[in-house]
């Protein structure tokens, strides 16, 4: 075996200068591979990162601390308050560790949850634990589907609706497959416990912007009017452009839209670690733009995508 297929091999990742380095500094989440690889100290209490079987992501860091309540809870482990559970080392990501949980916030948009990825994954590789899943718990604009439902992603698309993620580097587009894994969505849908809300497996869409669409402009712009939203600041497509591409994309599969997924989805093909999405829509987008949703309302469809994963975990720990 040659030098860089054994570099890449060791650790697992797509990345043969990664042996090399003396010692990874996770810059963002303020830990070393020394850390990931023999453990950390919090509270005179040892911890590892080897044990760990699922990291469960979401925009915010409110979410993701009450994920890392709820999961305490979930699976009855001895310590269930966050300040307890809380190994955050910086202030750019929430970072919660609840036995082999890691409750962690990606912040909004691709760029964001994609340095978490690259982190994340080696974290991860570092310390052993190449078969935890990645499971992202959202927020997003449904396309068709009622308020409150709660979406399992089975294809992420681009907000050109192909299943890939386009990213620039030195200088050049490149484009990646953006395929996520089929069996752990259903699975995931399969252990709902509670039964008051609708779940569906469907295409989600990842875009660049909440507003208008991709910062690239490198089609007409009625190819690629992503969100479409013409409530933004700015906006320089009608509103028949945008239900025309909304319909279309409903008719592709997309049932709802948000912000990270083939990121999520394209970066965790290439480093081997499966993934999921489970985003509950906000609103229909077919009916209007503006998301009005009143906080209590909110509240409780946020607690869904927790709700249901929660549920998958426990059901994969005593299986
Ligand atoms: O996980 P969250 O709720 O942050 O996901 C969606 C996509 C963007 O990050 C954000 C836009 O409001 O919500
Ligand atoms: O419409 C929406 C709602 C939440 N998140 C999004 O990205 N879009």
């Amino acid at each position: 075996m040659d030098d860089e297929k054994k570099a890449h091999s060791e650790l697992g990742l797509p990345n043969p200068y990664l042996n090399s380095l003396d010692g990874d500094f996770l810059y963002h989440l303020g830990y070393s591979s020394l850390e990931a690889r023999n453990g950390f100290t919090k509270d005179g209490v040892s911890h590892s990162f080897q044990d760990v079987k699922f990291v469960v992501m979401g925009g915010s860091s409110g979410r993701m601390r009450s994920f890392a309540e709820v999961i305490a809870r979930e699976i009855n482990h001895p310590v269930q308050t966050a300040e307890q559970l809380d190994i955050h080392r910086t202030d750019r990501y929430a970072f919660y560790k609840i036995g082999p949980v890691l409750s962690v916030s990606h912040g909004m948009g691709v760029p964001s949850i994609t340095i978490l990825l690259h982190e994340i994954t080696k974290l991860l590789s570092y310390a052993g634990a190449k078969d935890a899943v990645l499971i992202r718990i959202g927020t997003s604009g449904g396309i068709g589907v009622p308020p409150g439902t709660v979406v399992i992603t089975d294809k992420t698309f681009n907000g050109f609706l192909k299943e890939e993620h386009e990213l620039v580097v030195l200088g050049e587009r490149k484009v990646r497959p953006a395929v996520i894994d089929q069996e752990l969505a259903r699975a995931i849908q399969s252990s709902q416990s509670d039964a008051r809300f609708q779940t569906v497996l469907g295409g989600t869409m990842c875009t660049d912007d909440f507003f208008e669409g991709q910062p690239l402009n490198l089609t007409p712009i009625d190819c690629n009017i992503s969100q479409g939203r013409v409530d933004g600041a700015v906006c320089e497509h009608s509103d028949e452009q945008k239900m025309d591409f909304l319909r279309r994309a409903h008719s592709c599969g997309v049932v709802n839209i948000e912000m990270e997924c083939t990121a999520m989805s394209s970066l965790c093909r290439l480093t081997g670690y499966k993934c999921a999405a489970v985003c509950v829509a906000l609103l229909d987008r077919l009916k209007g733009d503006q998301v009005k949703i009143q906080e209590e309302e909110y509240k409780s469809f946020g607690m869904r995508p927790q709700s249901l994963v929660a549920s998958f975990i426990k059901s994969r720990l005593s299986s």
